[in-house]
């Protein structure tokens, strides 16, 4: 059988890692990291840098562009959409470069995937961006007409560890019902209803558990007396929720490795707030069980945190009521990217296409 060689591009803040693959077989996965003279600038602007150093690191390879059969990107903040595979179209690219559904590092993605497909002739496309939307009408609604619920989290690992875990139980994703928490420097946590994610809290939002960079969910009354107050600008007020809140705001760190030394060592305060966060993630599981109305095959703990014993067993004591807890550790994205490029390629999977803005999203 002739190879189907695919690269998989997975920009983030100050790295791109590229995984390089022959149909699903990893044949090289690199980070690259970016210097100072690059992060600094605006993300259009890190474009051309990142597309280079990419290209540089297939050149390494000895693998020429065109013997690729397709180019995958993390796909970033777009207008919400149904989870597949999509081809990068021109809506797509203006809407990713504009950051008219704000920026981040994973719009990137697709517009890398976009330039190195046009400069190689081979297809290019995003697989389950961050924005994937599939909530019911029951989740979208609040008390504030004003505000609706946007479905924004970790849909690419989600849904990569959910079809892991139907495989690995001779099922099929699409027949179960799964509870799925992605435990990162953000915190996301699905309630996936037979392939479809109902409800989900808003990564990038205050919505769910506090994380290691997000406040999560807090009393929304003093967040607009805080806001009102003339203390912070409206950028730090945005930090304290998304960057630079949760338990880097109490602790001055992000990392999870630190804390659980830190409450090693006898530091109280590091080992109230982790214990905390471990309760809010298992407080916001348990309210999946409503939302799945107790019909639940697994609950599936993934993410970098997932690494620690500690706070999955804190987290299972509480929920293991519920359904078993099973744990995959880390992330493998760049090869959820791939498969999602394979499916469509082998057209095992049709290719979506990105309309844009059809129901006049609240930016
Ligand atoms: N063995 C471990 N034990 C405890 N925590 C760990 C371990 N390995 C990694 N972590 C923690 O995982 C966190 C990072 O997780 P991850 O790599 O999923 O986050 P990210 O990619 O930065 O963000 P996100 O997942 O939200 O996109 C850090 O807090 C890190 O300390
Ligand atoms: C929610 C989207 C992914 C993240 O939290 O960064």
């Amino acid at each position: 059988m002739t190879r189907q060689l695919i690269l998989a591009i997975n920009p983030g803040s100050t790295s791109t890692k590229v995984g390089l693959f022959d149909g699903a077989d990893e044949i090289l996965s690199r980070t690259v990291r970016h210097e100072a003279d690059v992060t600094g600038l605006s993300l259009p602007e890190q474009l051309p840098h990142r597309e280079r150093e990419v290209r540089d690191l297939l050149a390494e390879t000895g693998i020429a562009g065109e013997d690729l059969s397709a180019i995958v990107g993390r796909g970033g903040l777009l207008a919400p959409m149904t989870s597949g595979t999509y081809a990068v179209n021109p809506l797509m690219r203006e809407d990713l470069a504009s950051g008219r559904f704000g920026m981040h590092a994973s719009n990137l993605g697709g517009l890398l995937a976009y330039k190195l497909g046009e400069l190689f002739q081979v297809p290019n496309f995003i697989v389950d961006p961050v924005v994937v939307d599939e909530l019911s009408p029951l989740a979208r609604a609040t008390g504030m007409p004003e505000i609706n619920r946007r479905s924004i989290f970790h849909a690419l690992n989600q849904k990569a560890v959910a079809k892991r875990f139907a495989a690995e139980n001779g099922s099929d994703y699409n027949k179960l019902n799964l509870i799925i928490a992605h435990l990162g420097g953000g915190i996301t946590v699905g309630a996936h209803a037979k392939g479809a994610v109902i409800d989900v809290n808003n990564g990038l939002d205050g919505d769910g558990p506090l994380a290691p960079e997000r406040a999560g969910s807090i009393p929304v009354g003093q967040v607009v007396e805080l806001c009102y107050s003339t203390r912070y600008k409206e950028s730090e007020m945005k930090q304290k929720i998304v960057g630079r809140g949760g338990l880097f705001a109490h602790l001055g760190t992000f990392d999870a490795i630190e804390i659980e030394q830190r409450m090693a060592d006898g530091d109280e305060q590091a080992a109230l707030l982790y214990e905390t966060m471990a309760y809010r993630v298992a407080q916001e599981i348990a309210k999946h069980g409503a939302t799945l109305r107790g019909d639940v095959d697994a609950i599936l703990l993934t993410g970098g945190i997932a690494y620690s014993t500690w706070l999955t067993e804190q987290i299972s004591a509480r929920v293991g009521y519920l359904a078993p807890v099973h744990i995959y550790p880390g992330e493998d994205e760049l090869k959820a990217l791939a498969e999602g490029a394979l499916r469509a390629i082998r057209h095992e999977e049709a290719v979506r296409e990105y309309e844009g803005d059809t129901h006049g999203t609240r930016i």
